[in-house]
């Protein structure tokens, strides 16, 4: 059994962008993200926290905008359209989850969609959808980017991803089609999870639940990632799969913390350098117009 070291790529991963960065730094640009946090939520802050620092150590200029729990949709709508207009910020994004109050829906919608560095709006989703990707959300490109760097073969095997959320579990299932595998995707109401789960050559959980994943839902030599961002009964922080239990099985899993996690990050922060270039070439476009 392998560990995959989500950590030691997204580092790597890091430094590549950091060159990039560079390059466009001595033409005079800088990417920049600008990241909307709603409240006080204290797992967003540490996120957010991570985000402005992985940026910073890349040479992206980024801008964290607290805005409090109680702030009306309306203002939060006008914040995210001055920003849409501001060429300086080549990516938005609004920290999720959002205070029920808010309408997340037409939040997202709100971001112009070149600047969606997290792709949750519809146009974005659509495109995944239709085999053109433009902005894809970061998590489960991170895990397509983990999975190509470990060899693995996804062409005609079997995935299943058990999570349907828009934001990991629909987007994965896409992008794992895309690579031409056999998806399913299984959810909470999924009748007999363990027997689906068993014939995975993939397995992708994303469910949000401490340790629920067995190893009596594992196909010996599986290769297992584990969205799970969990704290256990001691707060220990943990996946959604059982990692000592797991590892025995497969052939190859991400462990939490230190897989998928450093990979968001990080796919996050390519892709606002990926708006930043694209937001010159359609200026240099118009100029040619
Ligand atoms: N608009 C939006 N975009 C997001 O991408 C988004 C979001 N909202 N809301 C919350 C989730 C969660 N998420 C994580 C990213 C990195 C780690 C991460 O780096 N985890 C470290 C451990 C961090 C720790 O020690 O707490 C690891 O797995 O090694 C975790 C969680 C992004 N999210």
């Amino acid at each position: 059994m392998t560990i995959i070291d989500g950590k030691m790529l997204a580092e790597k991963m890091q430094a590549d962008l950091k060159l990039k960065v560079a390059r466009l730094q001595s033409q005079g640009i800088v990417p920049g993200l600008l990241v909307i946090l709603v409240g006080e939520d204290n797992a967003s802050q540490i996120y957010v926290r991570n985000k402005a620092r992985v940026a910073d150590k890349i040479g992206i200029r980024s801008e964290t905008l607290r805005l409090a729990e109680n702030v009306s949709e309306q203002e939060l709508l006008n914040v995210i359209e001055k920003y849409n207009k501001d060429d300086n910020w080549h990516g938005i994004l609004v920290q999720l989850p959002l205070p029920n109050h808010i309408n997340e829906g037409r939040i997202l919608h709100a971001i112009d969609p070149k600047k969606d560095v997290d792709g949750f709006h519809s146009y974005n989703m659509g495109r995944l959808m239709a085999g053109n990707p433009a902005m894809v959300p970061s998590t489960p490109a991170g895990i397509v980017e983990m999975l190509r760097a470990y060899n693995v073969e996804l062409s005609g095997k079997r995935a299943v991803v058990v999570g349907r959320s828009n934001i990991v579990g629909k987007p994965m299932a896409m992008m794992l089609l895309a690579e031409n595998a056999t998806v399913t995707i299984a959810h909470s109401k999924t009748e007999n999870l363990a027997t689906l789960t068993k014939e995975a050559d993939v397995l992708v959980v994303a469910i949000g639940r401490a340790n629920f994943v067995t190893a009596d839902f594992i196909k010996s030599g599986a290769v297992v990632i584990d969205v799970g961002m969990n704290r256990d009964e001691n707060g220990k922080l943990c996946g959604d799969v059982k990692f000592d239990e797991v590892s025995e099985v497969a052939s190859l899993i991400t462990p939490v913390p230190g897989g998928v996690g450093p990979m968001t990050i990080t796919m996050l922060m390519e892709q606002t350098v990926e708006a930043c270039m694209k937001s010159i070439n359609n200026m240099t476009d118009d100029r040619r117009k």
